[in-house]
């Protein structure tokens, strides 16, 4: 039995437009109802239920807005579409922002306005004509679930991990946002979950089955911007020994990411707002016009509003970007999420190495919290990753932060700072108070009166050179015997054996019986 194709009701109060778009819709096989006003179309929506609505922005009675916020009051399935005069950009951005699925700017270019009505009622019930769902260029059944193939949307959500106010927060915003068209800017420092965050839009969107193309704005050198954005023909560079796409043809039908927008040269930004707003693209070399319906999502580390300010990012593209924001705070932020992203990672690292999950007492969980973890989550990442490297068996060694191993250098004497637990000291400087693991995280103790050491211009040379004297001498006072200097420092075996590597330090032959142990 066949499913019903799908329903729109197209309204605007030109006669000619109104037929027009209706007589494209009968064509491409869809059942279609108009209206002239916002009372007619309100009348329809009383009376029918619709896969989509397409409405003008300018109605005698009212404007487009209003059946915009009705649909959302009701919470209506139907999606909406608004078509705004050419140029009123703000009008689109508003429309967007209030939930409308997607926008067409008047004129409206016909080919445009079948593949926007063809990606509107993707994942609606309805079902697309073929020849629609082909021009849409996703292989998925219109009412196949979104997110099938990372999943599912909720496995997606799933991976990011955190129960703190501002991970939910995001996780909402997230599953709100992600079924539109409305670009999406993800704001926040290196390492606190873009990427993941882009996923999980785009799996849990109805363009899920279709293409994720993450790109590094900040990694492709100028000259080669516009052929890998866009595409390039044959002969049109050297090099170019044939036709190919760029990735606005890669994500067709899917998402692209464009991770760190605002590394983007001025140049590039303006050929990038234009393909936007014409949604379209020219490979270079290329006379023709090629359509392109992609989802822009983009994540930076800048603060672009005060690279506008300083003429250095086009306010129209940020403007054009920003329509929707995520912000994901960092990690100093949220702290209460370390416990539940560390059993996390460490769950995926042992599962990625074969081998069985390290139990993550609360000794670990301190001496991790005492690291300020600047790098966020992948700091994290890799400080788990070299724990479970470093690790004794079950036991996860967690490497001392710096900042504590400036206290080991300057106070070699007191074993009692250059224990294990020594980690949760982080934050204290040289002859700062060992503080306790409730201390971690907070910002560096102030150096303690008296302390003499002259401000290094490179922190981690002079570390690293501190932390080799110290190690020299004590080797040396044991006999390079590495168990007993590890001892005498308290630390484990293999602890100093990675020091040791780490800094190149060239040790005698060692006759320790236990060295070859792990
Ligand atoms: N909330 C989270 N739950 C689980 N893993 C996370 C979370 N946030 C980040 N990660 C992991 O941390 C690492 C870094 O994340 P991601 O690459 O998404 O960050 P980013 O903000 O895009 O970084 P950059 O700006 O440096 O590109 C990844 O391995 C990611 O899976």
């Amino acid at each position: 039995m066949n499913a019903p194709a799908a329903s729109i009701l197209v309204v605007d109060d030109e006669p000619d437009l109104r037929t027009l778009y209706e007589l494209t819709l009968l064509r491409e096989g869809y059942r279609v109802e108009t209206a002239s006003s916002v009372q007619e179309a309100r009348d329809q929506l009383k009376a029918h239920r619709f896969d989509a609505v397409i409405t003008d922005m300018r109605l005698p009675d009212g404007f487009g807005m209003e059946l915009l916020q009705d649909l959302r009051d009701q919470q209506r399935r139907e999606r909406c579409v608004v078509m705004t005069a050419y140029g009123s950009a703000e009008n689109a951005v508003e429309a967007l922002r209030a939930g409308a699925f997607d926008y067409l700017t008047k004129p409206v270019d016909l080919k445009q306005f079948r593949s926007v009505v063809a990606s509107a009622i993707q994942g609606t019930g309805g079902v697309p004509p073929p020849r629609a769902a082909r021009s849409s260029g996703s292989n998925r059944p219109a009412n196949a679930p979104a997110g099938n193939e990372f999943g599912g949307a909720n496995a997606a959500l799933d991976r990011l991990v955190g129960e703190s106010d501002a991970i939910r927060n995001v996780k909402q915003r997230v599953a709100k946002v992600s079924r539109g068209m409305a670009p999406v800017l993800i704001h926040g420092e290196s390492g606190t979950g873009k990427e993941l965050v882009a996923q999980a839009l785009h799996a849990s969107s109805q363009r899920a089955d279709g293409p994720l193309v993450a790109v590094n704005c900040g990694a492709i050198p100028e000259n080669l911007l516009e052929a890998e954005f866009f595409g390039a023909r044959k002969g049109s560079y050297t090099g170019a020994s044939q036709d190919r796409d760029g990735y606005f043809q890669a994500a067709r039908g899917g998402t692209l990411f464009l991770d760190e927008i605002g590394d983007l040269p001025l140049a590039m930004q303006s050929k990038l707002l234009r393909a936007i707003q014409e949604r379209s693209v020219r490979p270079l070399g290329s006379t023709q016009e090629e359509t392109v319906d992609v989802r822009i999502v983009s994540a930076t580390h800048r603060d672009l509003a005060a690279d506008v300010q300083a003429g250095r990012f086009r306010q129209d593209l940020y403007y054009r970007l920003n329509v929707i924001e995520i912000v994901i705070p960092p990690l100093r932020e949220r702290r209460e999420d370390l416990p539940a992203l560390c059993a996390a990672l460490l769950t995926r690292i042992a599962n990625e190495s074969g081998m069985p999950v390290p139990q993550l007492t609360d000794q670990v969980l301190n001496a991790i919290a005492a690291h300020p973890l600047t790098g966020n989550v992948r700091e994290l990442e890799n400080l788990l990753h070299r724990a479970v490297a470093l690790s004794d068996g079950d036991e996860l060694q967690v490497d001392a932060p710096s900042g504590a191993a400036d206290a080991l250098m300057t106070r070699p004497a007191s074993p009692s700072l250059a224990t294990e637990g020594s980690a949760a000291t982080a934050s204290s400087s040289a002859g700062a108070h060992a503080s306790s693991p409730a201390d971690t995280g907070q910002s560096p103790q102030p150096l303690a009166s008296g302390c003499t050491v002259p401000l290094p211009s490179d922190l981690q040379a002079w570390l690293d050179q501190q932390e080799r004297e110290i190690l020299i001498r004590a080797l040396k006072e044991s006999g390079f015997n590495r168990t007993a200097t590890a001892a005498r420092l308290g630390i484990s075996l293999r602890q100093i054996r990675y020091r040791i590597a780490r800094l190149n330090i060239a040790v005698p032959n060692d006759q320790d019986p236990h060295d070859d142990l792990g």
